[in-house]
């Protein structure tokens, strides 16, 4: 029996994610399980996270329910505009799949805030992003221009900042101690002008030594992979990772944090903004390439976007930053579902960022 359910609830869920994972597609391919759902379904839910109760969220329905129309009536970025702070000398790739993928989903407009090194080349990967090279390495400038530098850019980002509609903080972002120092002052203003930040890279390495950055900001959304959330866990709560009581330690991470939103990345992804656990585990790819995180804080951000439009419209009940990161995650595990069905071991994340369209669009038919 599933954990924390009578067997009837059990069967209901069983039935319910069943369908889901029909619809999206993702688990036929698993190795093992291929041809035993039941067991697959079952085995999942008990050992996905223990430690309470963690629920397969239904990504269709939230899919359906976000996603806007394609209205002619809608101009120029009333589909989302966002913004990607990231992008260093040794990372160009992974703003660019952020902001790409954004572009890809549906959002209007994308810009990125990165380095001056990084704006050329990553300007030369697309003419459709908007690239500021505003950002400093402390390599590249002398101390006593440090000043009036931070100065500077903040000057260049308040002219855009009330204008996005969600920020990605910190793929390919690095770590240099004055780089980071300007991201901070960056995020203080965003948190000032209520604008919702995805924090994903370099920008959890930020937050996990500086916590007070997004504390009890409910805009804020914390995307960590294994290294990140191992971090965050040692940081926050003052101990080790324990999958045993994973689901119990992932409320308390985000309760820790005043009530953020995580979205810990794993064989299952599980969401929380404190209150319960959504997991998602529809199966992507066993291709475990370099920038697949940078495609999910990009689509995290149009999808959140999204949702929020939604809950003004007051279409919604639950939180918009879980939706957007359950509708995130469905949508990237079932792109990379569909590029490895093509590219097999050669798969890479421009394949997967190429299928992002499909992905959506096979649940929300622009015509249905
Ligand atoms: N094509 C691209 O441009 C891509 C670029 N990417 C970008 O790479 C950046 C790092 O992200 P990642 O995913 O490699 O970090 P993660 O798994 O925590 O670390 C693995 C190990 O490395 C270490 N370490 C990391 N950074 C370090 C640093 N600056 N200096 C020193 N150590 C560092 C780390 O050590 P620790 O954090 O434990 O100290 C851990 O042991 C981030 O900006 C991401 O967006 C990716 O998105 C992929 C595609
Ligand atoms: N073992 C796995 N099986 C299936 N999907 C996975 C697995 N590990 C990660 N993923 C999925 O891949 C996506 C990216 O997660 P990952 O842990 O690779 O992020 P990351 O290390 O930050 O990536 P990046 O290389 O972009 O920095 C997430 O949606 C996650 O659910
Ligand atoms: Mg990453």
């Amino acid at each position: 029996m599933v954990r924390g359910f009578s067997p009837a609830a059990a069967a209901a869920v069983f039935r319910r994610q069943n369908f889901l994972i029909r619809c999206l597609g993702g688990y036929r391919k698993e190795k093992n399980y291929s041809n035993n759902f039941h067991h697959h379904c079952v085995i999942r839910m008990h050992s996905a996270m223990s430690g309470g109760p963690s629920l397969e969220a239904d990504a269709v329905s939230i899919l359906r329910s976000i996603t806007p129309t394609l209205d002619p009536t809608r101009h120029k970025g009333q589909a989302g505009k966002v913004a990607v702070i990231g992008g260093c000398r040794e990372y160009t790739g992974a703003p660019y799949f952020s902001a790409i993928s954004a572009l890809k989903l549906g959002a209007d407009v994308s810009h990125v805030f990165c380095t001056k090194d990084a704006a050329t080349v990553i300007k030369s990967y697309s003419p459709e992003l908007i690239v500021h090279p505003i950002l400093e390495e402390s390599y590249s400038i002398r101390n006593d221009e440090k000043g009036s530098i931070s100065a500077k850019v903040i000057e260049e980002v308040d002219k855009w900042m009330e204008r996005f509609d969600c920020l990605v903080i910190g793929p390919g972002l690095g770590r240099d101690p004055f780089l980071l120092d300007c991201v901070s002052n960056i995020m203080k203003r965003a948190r000032e002008s209520n604008v919702p930040m995805v924090i994903d890279g370099d920008g959890l390495f930020l937050v996990s030594n500086s916590p007070d950055l997004v504390r009890g900001y409910p805009l804020a959304v914390l995307t960590p992979n294994v290294n990140e959330y191992k971090r965050l866990v040692q940081k926050i709560l003052n101990c080790e990772v324990n999958d045993e009581e994973g689901s119990k330690q992932l409320l308390a991470l985000a309760k820790g944090i005043g009530g953020v939103t995580i979205l810990r990345k794993g064989k299952s992804d599980f969401i929380t903004d404190g209150e319960k656990v959504s997991a998602v585990s529809i199966y992507g790819s066993p291709r475990r390439c370099g920038g697949q995180g940078d495609i999910l804080a990009g689509s995290v951000a149009v999808f959140l976007s999204w949702a929020r439009q939604s809950a003004y419209r007051g279409e919604l009940g639950t939180n918009p930053t879980i939706l957007g990161c359950i509708a995130a995650s469905a949508i990237l595990r079932k792109a990379a579902s569909l590029a490895f069905d093509q590219k097999k071991r050669s798969t890479l994340t421009s394949d997967i960022i190429e299928c992002l369209g499909r992905s959506l669009e096979e649940i929300c038919p622009v015509i249905s």
